[in-house]
């Protein structure tokens, strides 16, 4: 199909409104008007000389083209109009109240069909606004109505892109500026992306596709606009001293106190929300560089993460301020890509994540080594410490002999190795007149005797045997392959040693004790080594029958 054309050229003006016709039919557009009421103008937007008027007409007579469907592209109007071709009106942008005033409706594109006889004929447009620019804005073009939609499509398409990955980053940003440390950041981070994901959105043109509600989409678009100083505040704010951090905190809330404020006053009707946006525009042009000052102060403190980030957002603040001088007619009408400004913040801050997830990972693999180290570590401790408490729980506290506990044990072990055809013998030891011993020099000079006592009896018998304490002043040596002959021999030593021994408890002299013993062997005694307890229980207490201080050996006869 025949190429669009831009309409450019042929425009003419005049300031203020048309008288009326009976019919309603507006006097100017077939009146013969005096001579320099209409005036050429390249563009029909805000023409010089506006002197406050909310009224302004423009014309153009439509060229002859080859578009088999031909409409009128317009992106976009400031801010009402209505749309004549020769008398018949053709189009209508908003509405006129009685008093010929009107409401903003937000800054669609617009698509006005045309008849086939178009060429020749005169095109005006009756424009309305009390805003700070009037007139048509941005492109006028002829063309064939399938080419609008493929060329709104494929001027959105990564528009489109770039918002979905935004309001992604948004959702991310926000569930860990919920879960995580850092909160603020995560905020800032959450806050802008959404603020730019809403703001792209709603400003490209394919947006009107999905949803056929101009006045909702400059509402979001303003909302999202006014919503980034505040995201880029919270995120920087920590990142600097205590006196920056102060400013940086006090501008990012009046950002937010005029966010609040702007669209209160026009959701309650009180302002165009369309008036909003200029005030705005003064705002962000002197918090901008006032952030930018503060951020260079301190840039050299600043991590290489940081000043990425930061150089994200000064590519994003120099394409907003772009945007903004085309708005207002500073520099000529183009598509600003800001779109791109927030692609490539959003995309920083997803290459930082990355990296730190990157080093979280490799952290937590250390100290997951460090904590196995730990583990086993402690491991052996434990196992040590677990050792000592089972030695001591075989061991008599007071003589540090081994205990009942382990004489049972031991003797249990040495008796099944006897019944395969060794020899075990058994002596019971018992201290004689202890109870009257220990009435008569008191408790604690008889535990020194026990304890004296039980070094003694250790010194007289071999490395093989075993002497515990079963309690009380009663002990036992386990003697593994000793015959009874043998076992007297050392038993007799020993009584010898202590009858000739004088105890001590300190500095009181405790005189002599006495011991009785009584010896059992296996397989001389018994056929059973597990009865050698019982009898030299027997033969002990036959000791003590024969008048203590003795040493006797199992019987059978007795
Ligand atoms: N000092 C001290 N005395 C103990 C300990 N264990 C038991 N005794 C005392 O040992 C005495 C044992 O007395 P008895 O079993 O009547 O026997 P005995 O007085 O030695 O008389 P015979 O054995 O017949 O010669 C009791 O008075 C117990 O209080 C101890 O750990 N320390």
């Amino acid at each position: 199909s025949p190429s669009p054309l831009d309409l450019t050229e042929g425009w003419e003006y005049r300031w203020g409104d048309s008288p009326r016709f009976a019919d309603d039919t507006p006097a100017w557009l077939v009146e013969e008007a005096p001579n320099g009421a209409w005036q050429a103008i390249g563009f029909p937007s805000n023409p010089p000389a506006r002197n406050g008027n909310r009224y302004v007409w423009f014309r153009i007579t439509l060229p002859a083209g080859e578009w088999r469907d031909p409409v009128l592209y317009i992106f976009s109007i400031d801010l009402l109009a209505q749309v004549f071709l020769d008398t018949e009106l053709i189009y209508q942008h908003g509405s006129f109240d009685a008093d010929e005033e009107g409401r903003f409706v937000g800054w669609p594109w617009h698509m006005i069909s045309l008849p086939e006889d178009y060429a020749g004929r005169q095109l005006a447009f009756r424009v309305y606004s009390n805003y700070t620019d009037i007139g048509l804005w941005g492109e006028v073009r002829l063309m064939d109505r399938p080419d609008v939609l493929s060329m709104i499509l494929s001027r959105s398409a990564a528009d489109l892109v770039i918002a979905a990955f935004c309001l992604l980053l948004a959702l991310l940003a926000g569930v860990f500026a919920l879960i995580q440390q850092h909160r603020q950041s995560f905020a800032g981070i959450g806050l802008f992306s959404l603020a730019s994901g809403i703001m792209v959105l709603a400003e490209t043109q394919a947006s009107q596709l999905l949803l056929a509600k101009p006045l909702l989409w400059s509402y979001l678009a303003a909302a999202g606009y006014y919503a980034l100083p505040v995201g880029i505040g919270l995120l920087l704010e920590p990142w600097f001293k205590a006196r920056h951090s102060l400013w940086i905190r006090r501008l990012w809330q009046l950002h937010l106190g005029y966010l609040v404020f702007a669209l209160g006053l026009a959701l309650s009707g009180v302002v165009n929300l369309s008036t909003t946006f200029p005030v705005y525009d003064v705002l962000l042009v002197v918090s901008l560089p006032t952030l930018f000052l503060f951020v260079s102060l301190q840039l050299r403190q600043l991590s290489g993460e940081q000043q990425l980030v930061i150089a994200a957002y000064g590519v994003l603040a120099l394409l907003l301020l772009f945007d903004m001088a085309v708005a207002h007619g500073f520099l000529p009408w183009r598509l600003i890509p800001v779109s791109l400004g927030a692609l490539i913040f959003s995309l920083a801050i997803v290459a930082i994540s990355l990296r730190h997830y990157a080093r979280t990972q490799r952290e937590l693999v250390k100290l997951n080594q460090h904590l196995e180290l730990q583990v086993t570590e402690r491991t052996h401790a434990l196992q040590d410490m677990v050792e000592k408490f089972r030695a001591f729980s075989y061991q008599d506290p007071l003589t540090g002999l081994k205990n009942r506990r382990h004489f049972d044990e031991i003797f249990a072990h040495e008796a099944a190795i006897a019944r395969r055809g060794a020899t075990l013998t058994l002596v019971m030891l018992d201290i004689d007149h202890f109870k009257h011993f220990n009435d008569l020099h008191g408790h604690e000079a008889g535990d020194a005797v026990l304890v004296a006592t039980g070094q003694l009896i250790g010194e007289h018998f071999r490395e093989a045997d075993v002497v515990c304490r079963l309690g009380g002043e009663e002990f036992v040596v386990v003697m593994p392959g000793a015959s009874a002959e043998q076992a007297c021999e050392a038993v007799e030593r020993l009584l010898r040693t202590m009858r000739q021994r004088r105890f001590q408890h300190g500095e009181a002299s405790l005189g002599r004790v006495s011991l009785s013993c009584g010896v059992a062997s296996y397989p001389e005694h018994t056929d059973d080594p597990l009865d050698l307890i019982r009898l030299a229980d027997l033969a002990l207490y036959r000791a003590k029958h024969c008048g203590r201080d003795r040493s006797e050996t199992y019987e059978s006869s007795a």
